[in-house]
């Protein structure tokens, strides 16, 4: 990304760190029943994490409307690695901007923690995604003027609030760039920027970790690091972590894959192999 001015205001949309304008709450207040219907991605549910019940979502009306999530009900359990497969146009980029708080559904409810965001003003929205949500892009979506530990502490900046500096000491320690944090992203590789992303994720203690592609943009070696760093989130740190990718050796490094076909779930794995997955995912190609 060049134009550092837009990446900071991109980065601000994203973090929730200004006024987001959703297409509109149109989220249903009634319709399905309780979470114990979902389908659990891993076993039983901890403390925190999101799902969804009964979540819907279509792009246009009439004979373009576009059914991009179908019933969609599905636990991210808090704690856990879960990923998100599917072919493409599946709906995954769309389930995680509704359980994001990026996009409003259609109808169903959205819940992070124990918090359903069809409930919210855009305002308190803007404040759960800003507080409770953290993202990690293909693009790592860094600014370049900024050093690593400032593009680190980006979202508190934009909050105005400083940060816990046990807690970043702990995130810059587990994913090991202690020495980096002075240098620019442009003095980083790929890997150290990717990093970067991920420590700014995890700086403001979020209930929720979305990874999107998040190995996308890095060589095999350098993406199996980030896909470690991010196991040693959920597994050292407490982090959740729900992460789309078309790679099923990523897509082995979570807890349980969620496959979506056609907006709907097909199938929850629990203890992915790239094996496994890859055979699913040729299954429904
Ligand atoms: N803003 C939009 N307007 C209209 N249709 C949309 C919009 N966004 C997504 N869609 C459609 O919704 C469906 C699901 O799209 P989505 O991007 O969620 O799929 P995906 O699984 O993330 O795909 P990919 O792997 O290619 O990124 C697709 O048919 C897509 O064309």
């Amino acid at each position: 990304m060049g134009n550092g001015a837009e990446a900071r205001r991109s980065i601000a949309e994203e973090t929730g760190a200004v006024e987001h304008e959703p297409a509109g709450h149109r989220q249903a207040a009634g319709g399905h029943g309780t979470v114990e219907g979902g389908q659990a991605a891993g076993g039983a549910r901890t403390a925190g994490g999101a799902r969804t019940v009964g979540l819907r979502k279509v792009y246009g009306a009439g004979d373009t409307a576009v059914r991009a999530l179908d019933d969609v009900s599905v636990e991210l359990p808090g704690g856990r690695f879960t990923a998100i497969m599917g072919p493409s146009g599946a709906g995954k980029s769309t389930l995680m901007h509704c359980v994001a708080g990026l996009d409003t559904a259609t109808s169903g409810r959205v819940y992070v923690g124990d918090q359903e965001l069809g409930a919210l003003s855009d305002r308190r929205l803007t404040r759960l995604r800003r507080e409770r949500i953290g993202f990690v892009f293909q693009a790592f979506n860094l600014i370049p003027t900024l050093t690593a530990r400032e593009n680190i502490t980006l979202p508190l900046t934009l909050a105005g609030t400083r940060p816990d500096e046990d807690w970043l000491a702990t995130v810059v320690a587990t994913l090991g760039m202690g020495e980096r944090l002075g240098h620019r992203p442009a003095e980083l590789s790929g890997g150290q920027q990717q990093r970067v992303a991920l420590a700014r994720a995890l700086v403001t203690r979020p209930q929720i970790i979305f990874a999107d592609e998040p190995t996308g943009n890095l060589d095999s070696r350098t993406g199996a690091e980030v896909l470690t760093l991010l196991r040693n989130a959920v597994d050292g740190l407490g982090q959740t972590v729900a992460m789309v990718t078309h790679d099923p050796v990523a897509a082995a490094h979570a807890d349980a894959v969620v496959f979506l076909a056609d907006g709907r779930v097909v199938d929850v794995m629990s203890g992915p192999t790239p094996g496994r997955v890859l055979d699913r995912m040729g299954e429904l190609s």
